[in-house]
């Protein structure tokens, strides 16, 4: 959302005040306390680039701040560097840092979850042994009395003010451009379901590093100007639990899906630990933040910046539904519009040979099959004969266990599922699988955002997502978030989904199944919609009448091979599908 010209002057007034602190004589306690604030504010915020968008908690964070510290320690320090100089080589050591163990852990599936948060608090203990064995520390710390720190700010208490407020100040701009931009819409979408943002078109792995990096690199920077800070670096402050344990907690409390949310609990949690400890009564007054953190963390378990958004939003006059629909590009196929394929079309998906053997399991014996550009093909098959199987081979779900894929002539098989689907194929789940904290728009933007490349239209991701949420009759759904739609509403999203993906090839997976008879016949007339504007299909489905209704074309699967293909009546009249679905007995 664009800052408004009054936000935009009041934060510049804000920053001018703070900027200018320094130079007015207030006494260098003030300017330390305020510095600590800038430093969890920076560090919380880093922490939520990877870890809150993407939900990757990081349990680390320390490694990365650490890398920073003992990289401006060496280089002030011990080399005798600028200490600002030591700034940027902080961030760039740690950002290589999180990039080279991103590498490693991002691909593999089974560290997600837990499994990362573990894996990443490892990594600090790794590297404080690897610090405190070797010359970089030895295990005595490292002082930096020594280093001449900058000149600016009146006073050295001063210039580590300026250097944190500048920190803060750009780790907020850095993540709130992150959350507006392709790679934030990404994280979020890996957030919720990371298997689907990767087959609806978002480079998971490249974005994941990418977000790892920037997040650590703040963290690295953040590491440098504490490293000036205190003055003395030792492993055992610098590697300890506290680091990740207060990012985790006050972005949490602050609301780790926000940009401000993270700043926020940080803000609050140092004033409100620093006012305790100068109480006289410490540690009751720990008790005393903690449990009201319990508390608001129960009340509020979004945090509280996304909550206090909701509070506002609600209490703002509604939008008009005309404006809020925004301008509408006409994507809307004609009602009559040309319907079955050419029988001379182009082929467009060619299926040779495919294999796929799960174990000791011949899930698909090698199905060879050609899909016509603008037709429908039905694809069918008694359960467990691979018709699912060769939908995610084609979406790049599965690998090949042999045979070849090709879309308009050139191969896809062993491409990622995101260039499978930048290169024009969507596909929808047989069990809907919504991004449920995206809005059921913002769900649907995703998808307009991240599709096929060579289609794109021109029209803006906002307004392609409104389109064909109005094409789909959901219009006045869009700023519901998916847990409140019923299965029938949720289907039609995931058909708005896969359509503002722009694709020349639609595979859907029994989108049919669990719908009341009227709703299959609203779906049926959407798939017809949805081919007269030109989009080849490929559905999988149980439902005979409509296999009939639809399809221009029938190839029947049963255990992993093609038996037979063709117009829809004749081909479920063979005497050999007959057998295959109904047994023996009627097939004479
Ligand atoms: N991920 C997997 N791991 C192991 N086996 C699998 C996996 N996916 C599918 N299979 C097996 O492959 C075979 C084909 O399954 P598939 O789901 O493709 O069948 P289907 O025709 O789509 O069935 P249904 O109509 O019930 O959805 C089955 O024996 C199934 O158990």
């Amino acid at each position: 959302m664009a800052l408004t010209r009054q936000s935009l002057a009041t934060i510049a007034a804000g920053l001018a005040v703070l900027l200018a602190l320094p130079y007015t004589g207030v006494a260098d306690f003030y300017l330390s306390y305020l510095y600590l604030v800038f430093f969890w504010v920076a560090l919380a915020t880093s922490w939520g680039i990877l870890s809150g968008y993407a939900g990757y908690w990081s349990f680390g964070h320390a490694a990365f701040f650490g890398a920073g510290m003992y990289t401006a320690a060496t280089l002030a320090g011990k080399l005798e560097l600028p200490f600002l100089l030591t700034v940027p080589a902080a961030a760039a050591v740690a950002a290589a840092l999180a990039t080279a163990i991103g590498l490693v852990v991002f691909r593999i599936n089974s560290l997600r979850g837990e499994f990362f948060a573990l894996l990443t608090l490892s990594v600090s203990y790794v590297l404080a042994a690897l610090i405190s064995n070797t010359a970089i520390d030895g295990g005595a710390g490292v002082y930096l009395s020594n280093v001449a720190l900058p000149q600016f700010g009146a006073s050295v208490p001063g210039a580590i003010y300026l250097l944190g407020l500048a920190l803060a100040v750009a780790a907020l701009a850095i993540s709130r451009r992150v959350l507006g931009s392709r790679l934030g819409a990404g994280l979020l979408a890996i957030h919720d379901d990371e298997d689907v943002a990767e087959v609806k078109g978002v480079p998971t792995l490249r974005y994941k590093l990418l977000a790892f990096a920037i997040s650590s690199a703040i963290a690295g920077a953040a590491g440098a100007i504490q490293a000036a800070y205190v003055g003395y670096v030792t492993v055992g402050e610098t590697f300890s639990i506290t680091v990740p344990l207060y990012v985790v907690l006050m972005s949490i409390l602050g609301g780790a899906r926000h940009w401000a949310g993270p700043a926020v609990g940080a803000a609050l949690i140092t004033v409100a630990l620093s006012a305790v400890v100068g109480s006289g009564h410490a540690e009751l007054g720990r008790a005393g933040v903690a449990l009201a953190l319990i508390v608001v963390i129960l009340k509020l378990p979004q945090g509280i910046v996304p909550a206090l958004l909701k509070r506002l939003r609600r209490a703002a006059p509604a939008v008009d539904a005309a404006h809020a629909s925004g301008k509408l590009v006409n994507l809307v196929p004609p009602a009559n519009a040309p319907g079955a394929a050419a029988p001379g079309a182009r082929v467009l998906l060619e299926c040779r040979d495919v294999r796929k053997s799960f174990g000791g399991i011949q899930a698909l014996r090698g199905v060879s099959l050609q899909v016509r550009q603008g037709e429908i093909l039905a694809l069918v098959g008694p359960n467990g004969s691979g018709k699912s199987t060769l939908i995610n081979m084609i979406s790049g779900h599965f690998a090949l266990s042999g045979g070849t894929i090709t879309l308009d002539n050139v191969a896809i098989a062993g491409l990622a599922p995101h260039a499978i689907a930048q290169r024009g194929i969507a596909r929808t789940y047989q069990i809907p699988r919504l991004f449920d904290h995206l809005s059921v728009l913002e769900n649907v933007r995703l998808c307009a955002t991240f599709g096929c490349r060579e289609a794109a239209s021109g029209a803006s991701p906002d307004a392609l997502a409104r389109q064909w949420l109005a094409f789909t009759g959901l219009a006045a759904k869009a700023d519901l978030l998916p847990p409140a739609l019923n299965l029938h509403e949720r289907k039609f999203v995931e058909f708005a989904r896969a359509l503002a993906a722009r694709p020349r090839l639609l595979l859907l997976d029994e989108v049919l199944c669990g719908l009341t008879p009227t709703e299959v016949d609203q779906a049926v007339a959407l798939i017809q919609k949805i081919r007269a504007g030109g989009t080849t299909i490929v559905f999988v489905e149980h439902l005979m009448r409509a296999v009939v209704a639809l399809a221009d074309r029938v190839a029947v699967l049963d255990q992993g091979t093609l038996l037979a293909v063709g117009p829809p009546r004749e081909t479920m009249q063979d005497p050999t599908v007959i057998r295959v679905y109904l047994g023996a007995s009627h097939a004479a």
